[in-house]
Order: structure tokens, then C-alpha cells, then sequence
């Protein structure tokens, strides 16, 4: 018998419901580069009544959209963009908003509530006189929630001063919503209503909604028409995507319901690990699925316990030198937290005794760390 992994290393690891395998299954597909994939178009509508924005548009992945939002809003050379020091797109995109798009980044502190001050957004932003000098500023990014500090959830109200803020100073605003829908049920704010200040939207479907594959991005029409050019030109295009957009479309419909249980599993599991003296953990501060604990003893680093954990077949990731992350998601069950919490306790008895010796790492758990 296989024994259960109970893998908390990110909300991406979910494996595709027997509702969404038989909607890839059974998809209605078609060409979606020559014309249009009725599951896709289909897909696509729906997500843009949702969001309540005017279009939207299928894509690989929360990066590619992150990119193709931004180039598309960024589309003059010497172009910059203001976003967070810690965002997903400043640290865990290759720089490829940069490196591919030719786009300056301009960073920002994030507090540890995710947001950037508003103030430090205002000075951030180029005056137009400089332009011999300086790069132009066309664009703001926000993440919500944000995962590198902690899952935090941004406000509706800083949401839309950040947005008053881009459109006074002819700029636009872009949100990374890789977890907008954590963010929507955790605020108990309409996930339309959380993003009608954005001129554009990227949505993970592969995180916390549970699909196997994508993203989609949401906007005007005439941004989603220019998306859909980038989103070729950068190899996106994809042919029966109805395969993927039936799966997606089936998490949307199942998952958004089961988020705030996540949510509550998180903070059991943060409450558990809190009783660890060896660890410093904020359970207040959880807001979604995401827990970050520091490990206060030098006995224990990080990549010690994450093996140490693999090695009951529990699985996570090292968030920093000092700190570890573990992300709920609807496939970890409250049964499944007890057990983590037992090899957690035991797994620091051990490392404190310093009698663990480490086998060859079988599943990759540390070979990845999230930190930065
Ligand atoms: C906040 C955030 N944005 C974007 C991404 C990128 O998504 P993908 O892994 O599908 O490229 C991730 C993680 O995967 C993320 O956590
Ligand atoms: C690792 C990172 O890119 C991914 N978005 C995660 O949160 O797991």
C-alpha cells in the first residue's frame, strides 16, 4: 500500500478532481489558434462575468500572465513599472518582465500586510519632465493575497486608493491575483467588486481553485485583444485548450466554496505549531492558507526539518534561512493536519537530539526552498 503524502509545500500540487478529469474528458474542443475553442470561449465568459471586467483570456500559467499583463501595459520602451520588493513578479519570475519585456522595475518596500505605502507609490512614480533622464512609469502592481508575506489579503479601500492613485497620474493598475479568490472569501468582499479598480487581472486556477493547468487574465477587450498577441508571440498559443478550460472551469464551480476551510485548517495548523517552543509563529496574522513559522533553535534549519518531515511523508518548503512554509489546500484534511503536527513534534525531537540521519532526498521537497 502507498503510504498517503500529506504535501503542504504550495497550493500547486493539488491533482485534478474525478469532476475535472471527466470535463477534460469530455470537452468540446477545437483549434484555438485558427479559431476558437468553444470550451475556452465558454470558459472565458464565464470568468469575465465573475470578475466583472469586459474580457478574458486562457494561459499557461500565472507567470505568463503576469508577463503578458505587463507588456501589454508597458508596450513603449522605457517603460517602469511600480511593484512590491517582494512580489512574485520582482522574485520568482526570472526577471522576465526585464529580461523578455525590456520593462524597469521599480521597487517598493512591502509591508508585512503585502501592501506598499501609499506614499512610497507616489514618490515612486516618474515626473513626466524627466523623461530625457529617466525611465517613464506606466504602470502599478499589487498581489493579492501576497504570498511572500504570509498570504495577506489587500483591501477593497487600498485596493481602490491605489487605483485613484494610477488613473490621477494617467497610469494603469495591474493585480496579481494568483489567490484573489482566498482574498475575496477571506475579506467576505465579492471578488468583482475586490478588483473593479484594476485595469487588468491575473487569476491562478492551478493554486487554491485545484486546476491541473492555468491562469486567466481579465480586462477591457482591447487589452485581452493585445494579451492574446503576446500571449503567441511568447509560445502561448495553444491549440484544444477546451481539455484545460473544462478542468478549470469545474474548479471554479467546486473549489471557491471550499477556500475558507483552507483557510481554517491554516490556522489550526498555525495554533499547533505555535505550542512548539523551538518556533515563532504569528497564528493571528494568518488571514488564508498559508502559515510561515521561524525556527528559534540553531539545532533546527529549515532544510533539516523539511527532510526530516519528508522522511514521515510530509512534504514543505523552506521559506528562508531561518523560516519554513506550509500552504493548505482542499485536498489536506484537518486528519491530515493532526498527522502534520505529530511529525512536526517528532521531527524536532529527533533534530534536537541531533540523531537523524538524512536519507538521499526522494521527492524534491528541498531541493526547491521558496524563499528569497
Ligand atoms: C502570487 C503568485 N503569482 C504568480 C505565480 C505564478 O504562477 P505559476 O506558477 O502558474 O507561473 C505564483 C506561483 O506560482 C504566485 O504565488
Ligand atoms: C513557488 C511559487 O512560485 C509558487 N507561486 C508557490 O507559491 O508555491
Amino acid at each position: 500500500m502507498v503510504a498517503k503524502v500529506v504535501d503542504l509545500r504550495s497550493d500547486t500540487v493539488t491533482k485534478p478532481s474525478e469532476a475535472m478529469r471527466a470535463a477534460m474528458a469530455a470537452a468540446d474542443v477545437d483549434d484555438d489558434v485558427l479559431g476558437a475553442d468553444p470550451t475556452a470561449r465558454r470558459f472565458e465568459a464565464e470568468m469575465t462575468a465573475l470578475m466583472g471586467k469586459e474580457a478574458a483570456l486562457f494561459v499557461p500559467s500565472g507567470t505568463m500572465a503576469n508577463l503578458v499583463s505587463v507588456l501589454v501595459h508597458c508596450d513603449v520602451r522605457g517603460s517602469e513599472v511600480i511593484l512590491g520588493d517582494a512580489s512574485h513578479i520582482h522574485v520568482y519570475e526570472n526577471g522576465g518582465i526585464s529580461t523578455i519585456g525590456g520593462v524597469h522595475p521599480k521597487t517598493v518596500a512591502n509591508n508585512p500586510d503585502g501592501t506598499m505605502d501609499i506614499d512610497k507609490i507616489v514618490a515612486a512614480i516618474r515626473h513626466r519632465g524627466g523623461a530625457l533622464l529617466y525611465p517613464t512609469t506606466r504602470l502599478i502592481c499589487l498581489e493579492n493575497t501576497h504570498a511572500n508575506c504570509g498570504g495577506k489579503c489587500l483591501s477593497v479601500e487600498y485596493t481602490d486608493k491605489v487605483g485613484e492613485i494610477a488613473k490621477s497620474h494617467g497610469l494603469k493598475l495591474h493585480i496579481d491575483g494568483a489567490r484573489i479568490f482566498n482574498a475575496s472569501v477571506a475579506l467576505g468582499v465579492p471578488v468583482d467588486r475586490l478588483v473593479k479598480a484594476a485595469d487588468s487581472i491575473s487569476v491562478c486556477l492551478s493554486k487554491g481553485l485545484g486546476a491541473p493547468v492555468g491562469s486567466v487574465i481579465v480586462g477591457s477587450k482591447a487589452f485581452i485583444d493585445k494579451a492574446k498577441i503576446l500571449r503567441k508571440t511568447l509560445g502561448g498559443g495553444m491549440r484544444q485548450i477546451g481539455v484545460l478550460c473544462a478542468a478549470a472551469s469545474v474548479a471554479v464551480r467546486d473549489t471557491v466554496g471550499k477556500l475558507a476551510d483552507d483557510h481554517r485548517k491554516a490556522k489550526a495548523l498555525a495554533e499547533g505549531l505555535k505550542k512548539i517552543k523551538q518556533f515563532s509563529v504569528d497564528s493571528a496574522s494568518v488571514e488564508t492558507n498559508m502559515v510561515f513559522f521561524d525556527i528559534m533553535d540553531p539545532r533546527i534549519s529549515p532544510d533539516r526539518l523539511c527532510q526530516a518531515l519528508e522522511q514521515r511523508n510530509v512534504l514543505a518548503m523552506p521559506a528562508s534561512s531561518k523560516s519554513v512554509r506550509f500552504v493548505l489546500h482542499y485536498q489536506i484534511s484537518d486528519s491530515d493536519v493532526q498527522y502534520a503536527l505529530t511529525c512536526v513534534e517528532k521531527a524536532v525531537e529527533e533534530l534536537l537530539k541531533g540523531g537523524t540521519k538524512f536519507e538521499h532526498l526522494t521527492n524534491g521537497a528541498t531541493k526547491h526552498s521558496y524563499g528569497h
